[in-house]
């Protein structure tokens, strides 16, 4: 929430200086305080749809314990699902021509499980593009996670992902490379992030579509931000990942080497485990391969309890910053992005 100026107090300006919101009292008594619309296009398959929903919803709802916020689910008819996910969607999210009707503050892309490198064969290639056109003209932000951030570089700036030659799969040491963006205010200059994915987009293209990188790390750039410094904003990795959710995909990974539709054991996601629960994982490994042990006696349950999460925290901050920025510019009319005295190539201010 934003601080008033209402005195003429020099720790006003000095804050306002360093990058803090800070709003003088005319512009507070002027505010339009009303609730948001905020919409997540879920692309994740189905055995990650309803936790992911859960992620984000849990980021918003977190990020601000005043504002109120209206979520809205959706997803697009060609992401293939099964029964009990169709009639989850077919019972909970809207459809596309709703959420145009209903419009929306800001919107949130998921990252989807597509492995190779060229989104033109995803089933979903021309419905995402239609809804990354609508959202650039009417919405206000745009957050972008993993895929989604590779398929827009793709469709707004020609830069297409690249595959990594392996999975890049685990938990990763950041740093924010500009300190000054609102994006970034109040989150520790270190923090972990996950990734899991086996394609990117290297900093030489972000930079070469004038993108500006704001935490980068040893694994790429993470969090970026489009040349107006806010309509779109990207995440490489998958922040919003619950402390359990690598531990699954390491388990569906052994069901796959189990199954022989992967030929080699999973290696374990990397700086994610400690040393005890690595031991326990191997030890497993040796027993289940020796045929003593089967996936069911994967012990998910007791490696659970000592997992740690270094990451939410930031990922909060960052996401409770995006929703400031965004309320300060966006119109009071929820199908007009910015307010009237909004330059949309600079809605921050910041250039
Ligand atoms: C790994 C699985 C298959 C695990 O699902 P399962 O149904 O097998 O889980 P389970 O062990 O049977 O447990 C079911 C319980 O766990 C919950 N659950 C399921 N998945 C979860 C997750 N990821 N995080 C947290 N909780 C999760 C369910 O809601 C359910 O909770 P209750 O019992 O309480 O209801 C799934 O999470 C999944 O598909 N994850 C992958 C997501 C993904 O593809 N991410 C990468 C995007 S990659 C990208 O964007 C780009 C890729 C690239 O470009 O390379
Ligand atoms: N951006 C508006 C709030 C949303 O209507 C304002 O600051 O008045």
């Amino acid at each position: 929430m934003p601080l008033i100026a209402h005195s003429k107090l020099p720790s006003f300006a000095r804050l306002k200086s360093e990058g803090e919101v800070v709003l003088s009292k005319d512009r507070a008594n002027h505010q339009v305080i009303r609730e948001l619309h905020i919409g997540l296009l879920n692309l994740m398959p189905d055995a990650a749809l309803e936790a992911t929903e859960r992620q984000f919803f849990r980021l918003i709802g977190q990020s601000n314990q005043i504002a109120q916020f209206y979520l809205h689910p959706f997803t697009l008819p060609s992401v293939k699902r099964g029964d009990k996910a169709a009639k989850h969607i077919s019972e909970h999210y809207q459809s596309f021509d709703e959420i145009k009707a209903q419009g929306l503050d800001a919107l949130i892309i998921t990252g989807a499980h597509v492995e190779q490198a060229d989104l033109k064969k995803a089933p979903f290639y021309h419905d995402l593009k239609t809804v990354i056109d609508w959202s650039y003209t009417n919405v206000t932000s745009t957050l972008c996670s993993c895929l989604a951030t590779h398929a827009v570089m793709e469709f707004r700036y020609q830069q297409k992902r690249q595959a990594i030659g392996k999975k890049c799969w685990g938990v990763f040491k950041h740093q924010i490379a500009d300190r000054s963006h609102p994006l970034v205010s109040g989150v520790n200059t270190n923090f972990n992030v996950p990734h899991s994915r086996f394609n990117e987009i290297t900093k030489q293209q972000f930079a070469a579509a004038g993108i500006k990188i704001l935490v980068d790390s040893e694994v790429g750039a993470h969090l970026c931000v489009s040349e107006d410094l806010l309509r779109i904003v990207f995440f490489q990795g998958h922040p919003e990942y619950d402390t359990i959710s690598l531990l699954k995909e390491y388990k569906r990974e052994i069901m796959a080497y189990l199954s022989g539709s992967r030929a080699d054991y999973p290696i374990v996601p990397m700086h994610y485990l400690g040393e005890q629960n690595k031991a326990i994982l191997n030890e497993y490994k040796t027993k289940l391969i020796a045929g003593e042990l089967d996936i069911s006696d994967f012990p998910e349950g007791l490696i659970s309890q000592t997992l740690d999460n270094t990451w939410h925290d930031a990922t909060r901050q960052i996401i409770s910053n995006w929703i400031g920025c965004m309320y300060q510019t966006t119109h009071e009319d929820v199908n007009k992005p910015f307010m009237d005295n909004i330059d949309p190539k600079d809605p921050l201010k910041l250039k």
